[in-house]
């Protein structure tokens, strides 16, 4: 399946970079110098430029750093030794503790290497993705957004929060880098399953950037985490003394939207060709500011347009899986649990893929999806239906209108039983048990909710009780389970990690103005591949809807121009890799 291989996805990457890459970042040449403005103790203090003991002494006396370490030259080589040691060490030695506990303890360690020296900490999350991407990334951010206020030591990426409306056009000038490629922004109103968790949750935002660092090569220079601060609804962070954000609740209707677009005019003021990402918005807004700013803004939702991608790849996937052909997919019945920004969000995505595949009309691709929320499943019975689900409301004559999942499974037989309910264990022995009776010979059971707690089932328990032959795929990892028939239940990690640092590359390398359905759809059908190759069938989309304008020194006729493999080329060249290059001053 498409989703397993995050070590050799982000190696391979490293490599391409290393191999195709422009001469700054290939490895065994001499990269080319960075312009740094500092001097001395400043340098040290900046992660950015910060290379510890790896100062080479005519760096030392250019930068005016002599005497300010101690007298011997470390190796990147052996610092990144010495790293992985103190890591493995700690590992050691919290042996037995909670789980909880070691997680946090194994993000403070990589925190406190990310907040003093960049280049070693992208390097080891590249070398090791498969090791940290549960720290930086699901389940671990997840704890740590829970705990942010507690965790807080020093600040990463902007805030900018209801009271400063009028003066946020001013604030965005005090980031101090001169260009930003990638925003990532949310309002923290859901983070994962756990819901509103206030200003704690730009734990998300620089999780998401960190895998665009390491899985898309995209500079951390120019990455900007974002916490839009409008209040918080959550009772226990506005009860808590040491809660860091706003002690109010959440802004509504006209006053929240305003923040949103005093913002978003600040931000592509200042970067005009940036990429903002929105990310765990709560669904009404994840959907209003998709429909407000998508065709003004270069800008996409990750939970609506994201996941949809991702789960789309992994559906046409089960349907391989199953030995039969991609067009069969139009025969799947589908069972999708959570009607929210992501559930919606996917269920259309792949409605439109059996109505392109059929030939049929959208409304009549509609006939093999069931949506099920907190109230069970949408019939047009509902009263108050929301406008967004009434396209998948079924016939209360076919199934009643609020049956639950274990009804809706045990009548309709799905191929597929989807999860985006947030809700840990919804899938129980029951329902999963129901499975067994699928029409597939290989049903598929995907428990995409974050992190772990929340997911549908666990990986051991959709084995166990739907049958050994199933398709699972989870939003976080979960280890393989081993199969009392000898063999090994493959875990399938279906997150949308996948597909958003292609699509953010491929939209930032082409210029476009804007995010296009062809674009994402281009991302969806070759998620397998590397990052490099899913920026690339962006790129070439965003070619295609004739968008373009270009990126550095290439215009859009360069990019026209480009054969497929030329595009890769391009984007492999310019994804940034982890390596010291010699620091210049200059005042
Ligand atoms: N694997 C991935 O790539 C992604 C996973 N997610 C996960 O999906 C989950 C939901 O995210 P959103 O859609 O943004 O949230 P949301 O809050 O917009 O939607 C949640 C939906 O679940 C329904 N629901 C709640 N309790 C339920 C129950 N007991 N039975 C059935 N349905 C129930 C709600 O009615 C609502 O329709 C989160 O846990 C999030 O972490 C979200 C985006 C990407
Ligand atoms: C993966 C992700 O975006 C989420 O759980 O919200
Ligand atoms: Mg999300």
């Amino acid at each position: 399946m498409m989703w397993r291989n995050i070590a050799g996805f982000s190696k391979a990457a490293a490599a391409a970079a290393r191999t195709h890459g422009s001469r700054r970042y290939l490895s065994s040449a001499i990269p080319g110098p960075c312009i740094v403005h500092k001097r001395g103790a400043d340098i040290l203090h900046d992660p950015w430029f910060n290379k510890d003991t790896g100062f080479p002494l005519t760096e030392r006396d250019r930068l005016g750093l002599r005497g300010l370490l101690p007298p011997r030259v470390i190796s990147f080589e052996q610092q990144y030794a010495r790293f992985i040691e103190s890591f493995r060490s700690l590992e050691r030695n919290t042996q037995g503790q909670p789980d909880n506990v070691v997680s946090l303890a194994k993000w403070r360690i990589l925190n406190r290497l990310h907040d003093r020296n960049e280049t070693l900490y992208y390097r080891v999350l590249i070398d090791n993705i498969k090791d940290f991407a549960p720290i930086i990334y699901t389940p671990t951010v997840g704890l740590v957004c829970q705990n942010y206020s507690g965790l807080y030591r020093r600040p990463r990426g902007m805030y900018f929060s209801a009271k400063d409306k009028g003066e946020m056009m001013s604030m965005i000038y005090n980031w101090p880098a001169h260009q930003v490629d990638m925003i990532v922004i949310t309002d923290g109103s859901r983070i994962l399953g756990l819901g509103d968790l206030g200003v704690q949750g730009i734990g998300i935002p620089i999780g998401k950037l960190d895998m665009y660092v390491a899985a898309a090569g995209i500079n951390p220079q120019r990455v900007l985490p974002i916490m839009l601060d409008v209040g918080t609804n959550n009772q226990k962070l506005l009860q808590n003394p040491l809660y860091l954000g706003l002690r109010q609740p959440r802004l509504e209707g006209e006053e929240y939207l305003e923040i949103v677009d005093e913002f978003m005019e600040a931000a592509f003021t200042r970067w005009p060709k940036a990429v903002v990402q929105f990310e765990d918005f709560q669904a009404k807004w994840a959907f209003e500011t998709l429909d407000r700013y998508r065709k003004k803004f270069c800008m996409f939702n990750d939970d609506v347009q994201g996941t949809a991608g991702v789960a789309l790849a992994g559906l046409l996937g089960t349907v391989r899986a199953q030995g039969r052909p991609l067009s069969d997919f139009v025969n799947q019945k589908i069972v999708v649990v959570g009607a929210g920004s992501a559930g919606l969000g996917v269920t259309k995505t792949a409605v439109q893929a059996v109505a392109r595949m059929a030939g049929i009309s959208f409304a009549e691709a509609t006939k093999n999806f069931y949506l099920i929320d907190k109230d069970g499943l949408v019939t047009t019975e509902r009263s108050k239906l929301d406008p967004a689900v009434v396209p998948f409301a079924k016939n209360p004559a076919e199934i009643r209108e609020g049956a639950s999942i274990v009804e809706v499974v045990k009548t309709v037989r799905p191929h597929v039983l989807l999860g985006l309910s947030g809700v840990g264990g919804i899938f129980n022995e029951e329902v999963l048990k129901a499975m067994r009776e699928s029409d597939s010979c290989k049903p598929a059971i995907f428990a995409m909710s974050n992190p772990t707690l929340n997911a549908e089932c666990t990986a051991a328990d959709a084995f166990k009780h739907a049958g050994e032959n199933i398709v699972f795929g989870s939003g976080s990892p979960f280890e393989n389970v081993q199969l009392e028939n000898g063999s090994v239940g493959h875990v399938n990690q279906a997150n949308n990690m996948y597909l958003f640092p292609g699509i953010g590359l491929g939209t930032l390398l082409s210029g476009a103005r804007i995010v296009t359905d062809g674009m994402l759809l281009a991302a969806a059908e070759c998620i397998r591949h590397i990052t490099a190759e899913v920026g690339a069938a962006v790129l070439r989309a965003a070619v295609t809807d004739d968008i373009v304008e270009g990126h550095g020194d290439v215009g859009p006729r360069d990019l026209s121009h480009m054969s497929k493999e030329e595009t890769v080329d391009y984007i492999t060249r310019n994804m940034w890799f982890p390596i010291y290059s010699p620091l210049v001053h200059e005042k």
